[in-house]
């Protein structure tokens, strides 16, 4: 197992990247901004837990890059008062790598995987017995030697972090007893996000500049964050220092993001799917290739947005670009037989 493993922040991440995300991360409940239901549970399990002197239940958190996975561990463990270990699901390749992080788990802490559903299989049959019964079977020597041990570990939580939770076996989501999902984030939220955010680096904005940062952001915290960190510079370059309504345009159409706050690559596949195949329906292997992006970050990452915001359709035959997509692309529909947009 890689010894090096961050502090669960996204490894795709610069180093610069890094300490910023750390700077800006919210470390409670009472500083983490939306995801009011999710929250509100949160404390009551949490508070029931303390009360009962009992690890809280096993937690399952997935939704899209960016919308705080990561972040919310870490506050649960905080109000918790728990240590916590953080590890991934590809790290773990071997049985042994699981062991040896849960026999050094102390009563009542929090174990973190990120990318739970990368988990080895094997690895994750090991964790079954370790979630449920708060034991593990390892197995010593081979061939005829072999025999099983069994080892007791001291009641913890696991938190699991996914963007994909349709990839997750059924015996592994059914063992996890707070299963929550986090959705995009309004304008309205990420303003908020915006301006706290602005504070701690204490950079002086207007609540207008925040908003139009806040609604260019794909209801992403991480980019708002982003997006923020790029407008101070321009703030610095070319204004006084101050993030005015001006300066956030500037930087933003500087930066690619357009008005809607769709970027670079949402306009690439929506431009795709209605220059190079008529509007779909079209596979999403196809639209990959021919944006020359993975498919798996085309669905983990781009599709979502895309669809909760109207532009895209997921139909049975395929991905579709909707009404919107080409009003937004300022593109004329070419209504051939049956009306382009019939059965959408
Ligand atoms: N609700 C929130 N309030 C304030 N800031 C937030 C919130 N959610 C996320 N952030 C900020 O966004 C950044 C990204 O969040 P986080 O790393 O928790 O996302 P994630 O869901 O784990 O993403 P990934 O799937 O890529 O691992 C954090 O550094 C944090 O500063
Ligand atoms: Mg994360």
């Amino acid at each position: 197992m890689r010894e090096d493993y961050l502090n669960g922040e996204d490894e795709s991440l610069s180093p610069q990247d890094r300490d910023f995300e750390r700077a800006l991360r919210p470390l409670s409940f009472e500083d983490f901004t939306g995801q009011y239901k999710i929250v509100e549970n949160l404390r009551v399990f949490v508070l029931a837990a303390k009360r009962r002197n009992e690890p809280l239940d096993h937690v399952l958190l997935h939704g899209p890059p960016g919308l705080g996975k990561t972040t919310l561990s870490h506050i649960i463990a905080n109000e918790l008062q728990a240590g916590i270990k953080i590890t991934s699901g590809p790290v773990l390749d071997k049985p042994s790598d699981l062991a040896g992080l849960l026999t050094n788990l102390e009563e009542g802490d929090v174990l973190f995987i990120d990318e739970i559903h990368r988990l080895n299989p094997i690895v994750e049959e090991y964790l079954y017995s370790a979630m449920e019964d708060f034991r593990i079977d390892i197995m010593l020597d081979s061939g005829p030697n072999a025999r099983s041990v069994q080892i007791s570990l001291s009641p913890f939580t696991l938190i699991g972090a996914t963007t994909r939770s349709g990839l997750l076996t059924s015996p592994l989501r059914a063992r996890f007893g707070i299963n929550s999902r986090l959705e995009y984030y309004d304008a309205k939220l990420l303003t908020d996000i915006v301006s706290r955010s602005a504070g701690i680096l204490q950079t002086p904005i207007d609540e207008i500049a925040a908003y139009e940062i806040a609604r260019r952001s794909r209801g992403t915290p991480r980019i708002a964050n982003m997006l923020l960190r790029r407008t101070r510079d321009f703030a610095e370059v070319k204004g006084n220092g101050k993030i005015t309504l001006e300066i956030s345009k500037i930087a933003l159409d500087a930066l690619d993001v357009d008005v809607n706050g769709l970027d670079e690559m949402d306009n690439r596949i929506l431009l795709t799917i209605i220059e190079k195949f008529k509007g779909g329906p079209v596979g999403l292997s196809t639209i990959a290739t021919a944006c020359g992006e993975e498919a798996e970050t085309i669905e983990e990452v781009y599709e979502p947005f895309l669809i909760q915001e109207g532009y895209l359709k997921r139909t049975a035959r395929g991905r579709m670009a909707t009404e919107l997509a080409y009003n937004h692309l300022k593109i004329k529909p070419n209504l051939g037989v049956g009306g382009l947009f019939e059965g959408i």
